[in-house]
């Protein structure tokens, strides 16, 4: 059984004060890691912070992005032994968002996604097709394309700790989220391409996320379906009530 985890990313989002009072008022709330994963996915400068506060606890810290590289001449980046030496514990690669506006692409995915795994962080690896693509008919394909490269030379074991976050484009911040059939369409697809690329074992293990307009009124439904185990969550993340009602959805759902 895969245990479901739900995941805040606040985005460039919260003052360091605001994200403080926000893990110190949630800490004690959340359930055990057994049930159910709760990772806050905070800007850089919040982490040395946070991390500290969450000790401890069972919330778990995240970065939004990092670089392969381990250190060097790249101004305004933070590296993967940055983030491990905070002992962050997952780091969020491939946004659509940095996809869109930073250059992110399938090649610089992969590499940070191995790095992740070298600097003992967990890879949230995001995928998601747009609204034209959908049209088109090559979502699928669109997504299996990122899937199988992202993934591209990870062990099995590495595989197995991944974790793949389905955002369709159409569906971040714009209050319409995928029907839980058309996501869960897409996850099942995703395991599938992981079953090819790793073996049955290694997709039975892989969680797979929904991201996009996921919110109190709609994450039960999605995480009902066979393939979700969980989501990432933007706007709804922000606010300490609602996210605390999506770990507990989360941890109701298996
Ligand atoms: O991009 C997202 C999470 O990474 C989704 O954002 P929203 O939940 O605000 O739609």
């Amino acid at each position: 059984m895969r245990k479901p985890i739900i995941a805040g990313n606040w985005k460039m989002n919260k003052l360091v004060a605001e994200g403080a009072r926000f893990v110190v008022d949630i800490r004690e709330k959340v359930p055990s890691g057994d049930e159910v994963d709760t990772v806050v996915c905070a800007p850089f400068v919040h982490l040395p912070f946070l991390t500290e506060a969450a000790r401890e606890y069972h919330v778990q810290i995240g970065a939004q992005n990092m670089h392969y590289e381990e250190s060097g001449a790249f101004t305004g980046e933070v590296s993967p032994q940055m983030l491990e030496d905070l002992l962050v514990d997952y780091v969020i690669i491939g946004h659509s968002e940095r996809r869109q506006y930073y250059n992110e692409t399938d090649e610089t995915v992969n590499k940070k996604t191995l790095a992740a795994f070298e600097n003992n962080l967990n890879p949230i690896v995001c995928v998601g097709e747009t609204l034209e693509q959908r049209d088109n008919n090559e979502t699928m394909s669109f997504v299996e394309g990122q899937v199988r490269q992202a993934l591209d030379g990870l062990t099995e074991e590495q595989a197995k700790q991944v974790v793949i976050a389905y955002e369709p484009i159409w569906a971040i911040g714009t209050g319409r989220t995928a029907t839980s059939e058309q996501a869960n369409e897409v996850c099942a697809h995703i395991r599938k391409v992981v079953k090819d690329q790793f073996g049955e074992d290694v997709s039975e293990a892989v969680r797979i996320q929904y991201g996009g307009s996921v919110k109190p009124a709609n994450i039960e439904e999605l995480l009902g379906m066979s393939d979700i185990d969980g989501a990432l969550v933007g706007g709804a993340s922000l606010k300490e009530e609602d996210f605390l009602k999506l770990v507990e959805a989360g941890q109701n759902a298996r």
